[in-house]
């Protein structure tokens, strides 16, 4: 019995082509069917401007969304933290694979750690959360860094360190693990002093949403505790009115009793990338049940730092 390959979309990035490789691969044991990859360009790969200035929300995922919509493709994976907050109605986020390490790391001459970075070092960061965080960390410290704003690929960020352009770089921990990289980290930051973008370290598995057979196949691949996660941190991102290029940073975690999984915390920042004013709260209650528990805990939290002025922290172009 031989079956018709399922179109999966990918950008041609190595870190997207990585990704989608890892993806193909899982989809194929679950539905016992070929997965072909169909490389798509999008703006995001192509504009040489910076993330905060394009608009940040989408640049990344449109194609292959337009691509899906046309249904030249069956189905496309995304980095969870690229993609929007608002769900287009004809697409079903089929699932949400078990989420790893959601850590920002530290590519740094001499194997530094971040702590260790000596007076007047300079970091590359194109993102202004972790610029935000950072910045506002060196300021009670009695770190003198300076954030260099910087955008490219991984080769490029890490090559801004290895021809001693930049004294470090950050990363996130996922990439340079799904490249096999992660072994170039010499510091892996703790979310106690930078909180992750909302998503990071996750996939999104989009298809159509009329395609309930595919639907249900690639739901194997959902792991539920991420998906309660991403959904509360994507909640705030959205109450905020904040996008994926905005100064927001959040983790939902689980907290366990032994084996027993019963709680849920939610951290989230919102900081000027300076790092001169920050908004940090975290709430923590029993794990959501539904969908719009998660909704609702993201929306409760992001009201009350919005009472403590968040607004008023985030730049215009980044909301
Ligand atoms: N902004 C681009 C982007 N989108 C997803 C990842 C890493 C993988 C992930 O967070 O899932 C990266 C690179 C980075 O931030 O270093």
């Amino acid at each position: 019995m031989s079956q018709k390959a399922l179109r999966l979309g990918t950008r041609r990035s190595k870190l997207a082509m990585a990704q989608s490789g890892q993806v193909a691969d899982a989809v194929s044991q679950v539905t016992g069917r070929p997965v072909e990859l169909v490389e798509i360009t999008t703006y995001g790969d192509t504009s040489r401007e910076h993330l905060s200035q394009i608009g940040g929300t989408g640049v990344f995922v449109t194609a292959l969304r337009d691509a899906l919509t046309r249904g030249e493709v069956d189905f496309a994976v995304h980095s969870l933290k690229d993609l929007p907050t608002t769900q287009p109605q004809e697409l079903a986020l089929a699932a949400v694979p078990l989420r790893e390490d959601p850590r920002d790391v530290i590519v740094a001459r001499d194997a530094l750690k971040f702590t260790d970075l000596p007076r007047g070092a300079r970091i590359g960061t194109g993102s202004p959360r972790r610029a935000a965080q950072l910045n506002a960390y060196a300021r009670s410290h009695g770190l003198d860094i300076e954030t260099v704003s910087i955008r490219g690929n991984v080769d490029t960020r890490i090559g801004f360190v290895r021809d001693g352009e930049l004294d470090a770089v950050v990363l996130a921990a996922a990439g340079l693990n799904r490249l096999g990289r992660i072994d170039e980290v010499t510091d892996f930051l703790s979310v106690d002093t930078v909180l992750p973008a909302p998503g990071q370290g996750a996939l999104a598995i989009e298809c159509s949403a009329d395609d309930a057979d595919l639907i249900a196949a690639l739901g194997e691949l959902d792991d539920p505790f991420t998906r309660v996660a991403v959904t509360a941190e994507r909640s705030l991102l959205a109450a905020l009115e904040a996008g994926c290029s905005a100064p927001v940073g959040a983790l939902a975690d689980l907290l366990a009793d032994g084996q027993i999984v019963n709680e849920m915390r939610l951290r989230a920042v919102v900081g000027t990338p300076d790092g001169t004013r920050t908004v940090q709260l975290s709430t923590t209650g029993p794990v959501p049940e539904t969908h719009d528990g998660a909704m609702a805990l993201g929306r409760e939290l992001a009201t009350e730092m919005l009472a403590q002025g968040a607004a008023g922290l985030m730049g215009e172009q980044a909301r």
